[in-house]
């Protein structure tokens, strides 16, 4: 299973996490990785820690200001992307430019999604995963897989039906080794989590938990 935690703009110390990401990494057969914020993926990557950003641009080098840039966030230490995050919603034709943009940078993409539906459309852009999280259950510390397991399933039939390569994970309120153990039963390769973590009073301890089952 996959494990990529978010850290979204939670008030936590990205290298603190980043380190005990790291160490756990080591400890289980799960692949772990963290998003930080664009500004911390270079001091995060130091830490030997996969790392992931949070968002890319459909942009190239030039004229752009105040963007991401791919080849940026790859130059700063990141291996792959999020791209429309519940969060940071595209439109279409901009996840398709995001994953193109990933893409020419040798960064690896998540399309993050809000439901079966929209995870079809999303693999069609033939990124390397996508994600389902449902808005309503983002931060509420109830997991998807237990709140809507169908939407879940559904979700990896619909990946599927487009393209069987596209990996699928799920997220919202994924906090425990439970969570990622009904996760997996659903039929996903991974989980994409933030505040179990990142709003832990000890993201050690809490990352521990998350890959004990694993
Ligand atoms: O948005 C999410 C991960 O990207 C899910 O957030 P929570 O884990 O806080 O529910």
């Amino acid at each position: 299973m996959f494990v990529l935690v978010n850290l979204k703009t939670y008030p936590c110390d990205p290298l603190e996490i980043a380190t005990a990401v790291r160490d756990v990494d080591e400890t289980t057969d799960a692949r772990l990785a963290v998003a930080p914020q664009a500004i911390h993926i270079e001091r995060v990557a130091e830490t030997g820690v996969e790392t992931w950003a949070q968002h890319v641009d459909p942009i190239e080098h030039g004229s752009n200001t105040g963007h991401t840039l791919a080849e940026s966030v790859a130059d700063a230490g990141a291996v792959g992307t999020l791209v429309n995050h519940s969060e940071r919603r595209l439109k279409l034709a901009d996840i398709d430019g995001a994953v193109r943009a990933a893409e020419r940078a040798d960064l690896e993409t998540v399309v993050c999604a809000n439901n079966p539906e929209q995870i079809g459309a999303g693999a069609a852009l033939g990124p390397d995963a996508v994600a389902v999280e449902p808005p309503e259950l983002i931060g509420t510390g109830t997991p998807v897989s237990q709140a809507d397991p169908g939407v879940v399933e559904n979700a990896v039939v619909a990946a599927e039906n487009v393209d069987d390569d596209v990996s699928v994970l799920c997220g919202a309120g994924i906090s425990t080794g439970e969570d990622v153990t009904a996760a997996d039963d659903l039929g996903t390769e991974g989980v994409l989590l933030a505040s179990g973590v990142a709003k832990a009073d000890n993201p050690r301890a809490a990352l521990d938990d998350l890959v004990e089952p694993l």
